[in-house]
């Protein structure tokens, strides 16, 4: 292939197959796109790039994200076996031939799903440690991606300029199904060292149980419109309205969640389950951002970065976590959220192809590369350079 042809080619499939949901990155070339034949002279040995050849050449093309729902699994093996993402683009891009058919995968349903895969498609899942495919994912994306990170303050999400020489130590709370919490000290070094049961499997889980809902944006969407204090009990209840200003506890803070409930006469059905879905959210959010903190204050952590699909984005739960962390540490640890939040551990198993040459990404969020888009939950690119060997 010369320089400047064009193709438009799919290759190194990543997965993460998780409890709830299976997220999918891979790479794709675009027709317009020229493919950047950029002799490649081996300067990224050091970081681990082994194609087996010192030289190669860097490949311009975009990730792309998107997620299935694991209950739905035969919805993505379908999208696989239609897209071909499994064949396609190996040898156009000069990846080598070896990749074919075997994907980078992690999460449990790497292990669960290993026979579905073979017998369905053909495909040879590569396993790749969740925990780990968690820790390489985040620290591509705060070091690679420009304002992935931001804090969330009264409404507002203030993007943060990370400091590659100040990025670690920091605590990444990854709030899935269940809740992993991940001290992480540098790349590939890390330790897990909390995690809850209480997380956004219980979210979606105890909602539809309480309210019926169908889908979990329909019960994020009716949390938003619910008020909590109709179920929630709050020191005001206890305390005839007045702060308990001694202990740091205002009138409206929460006492007791869903504690109303046990005073009045009522059944569930004569709540609101926009009220119900509210009262959920917040006893979960705000159980997390509590637990992170204790975690952060265990290894004197100032940084504590949220990710997961559970917090989609949604403002209310960022802005719990956000309340939270800072109530408890009295504002001394940052809650931050990154864009590419539920993406981490798939985008890990990817790195684990040991491809993408990290200072050359650059984040998209649509054609007129406006990096600040702000929602990436259903689908996201990232324009980027990987290393084809020659
Ligand atoms: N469309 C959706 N369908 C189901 N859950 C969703 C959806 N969008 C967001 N969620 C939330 O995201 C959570 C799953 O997040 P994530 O994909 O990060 O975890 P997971 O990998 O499935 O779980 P685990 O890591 O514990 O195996 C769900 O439990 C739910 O709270
Ligand atoms: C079991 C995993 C790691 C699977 O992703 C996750 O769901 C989790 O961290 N659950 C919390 C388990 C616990 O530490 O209590």
């Amino acid at each position: 292939m010369e320089d400047g042809d064009t193709i438009d080619a799919i290759s190194h499939l990543a997965l993460d197959i998780g409890g709830s949901l299976i997220k999918m990155v891979y790479f794709s070339t675009s027709k317009e796109q020229p493919v950047d034949k950029t002799k490649n002279n081996a300067s990224r040995d050091s970081n681990g790039v082994s194609n087996g050849s010192k030289d190669g050449y860097l490949v311009n093309g975009r990730l792309y994200f998107i997620k299935f729902e694991t209950s739905k699994i035969n919805e993505c093996l379908d999208f696989i076996s239609s897209k071909q993402l499994h064949y396609r683009g190996v040898q156009q891009c000069g990846f080598p031939v070896s990749d074919k058919n075997i994907i980078k995968a992690t999460g449990g349903g790497a292990f669960k799903f290993a026979d579905l895969f073979k017998e369905k498609l053909g495909i040879s899942l590569d396993k790749v440690d969740e925990m780990s495919s968690l820790v390489s994912g985040a620290n591509f994306l705060l070091k690679a991606v420009p304002s992935e990170a931001f804090t969330y303050v009264n409404g507002k999400r203030n993007y943060e300029q990370i400091d590659h020489n100040d990025l670690f130590p920091y605590l990444l709370v990854n709030i899935g199904s269940g809740v992993s919490m991940i001290k992480v000290d540098g790349d590939g070094k890390f330790e897990r060292v909390s995690g809850t049961s209480v997380g956004g499997g219980t979210f979606w889980g105890l909602g539809k149980l309480l309210t019926k809902c169908k889908s979990f944006d329909a019960l994020l969407e009716m949390s938003h419109q619910g008020n909590n204090r109709v179920i929630d009990m709050l020191v005001g209840d206890i305390y005839g309205g007045m702060d308990y200003s001694k202990i740091g506890l205002t009138s409206t803070a929460i006492a007791s969640s869903f504690g109303k409930a046990i005073s009045e006469d009522k059944e569930l059905e004569e709540y609101k389950p926009e009220d119900v879905a509210r009262s959920l959210l917040r006893m979960i959010s705000n159980n997390i951002g509590q637990i992170a903190y204790l975690n952060a204050l265990r290894f004197g952590l100032k940084k504590i970065f949220f990710g997961g699909f559970f917090i989609g984005g949604h403002a209310y739960t960022m802005d719990t976590i956000s309340v939270a962390v800072d109530f408890w540490s009295k504002g001394e640890a940052k809650a931050m959220f990154l864009r590419h939040e539920g993406f981490l551990g798939a985008l890990g198993a990817f790195m684990n192809y040991q491809l993408v040459q990290d200072d050359s990404v650059r984040l998209v969020g649509d054609k007129n590369s406006n990096p600040l888009v702000e929602d990436l939950n259903d689908n996201g690119i990232i324009e980027c350079c990987v290393q084809a060997s020659s």
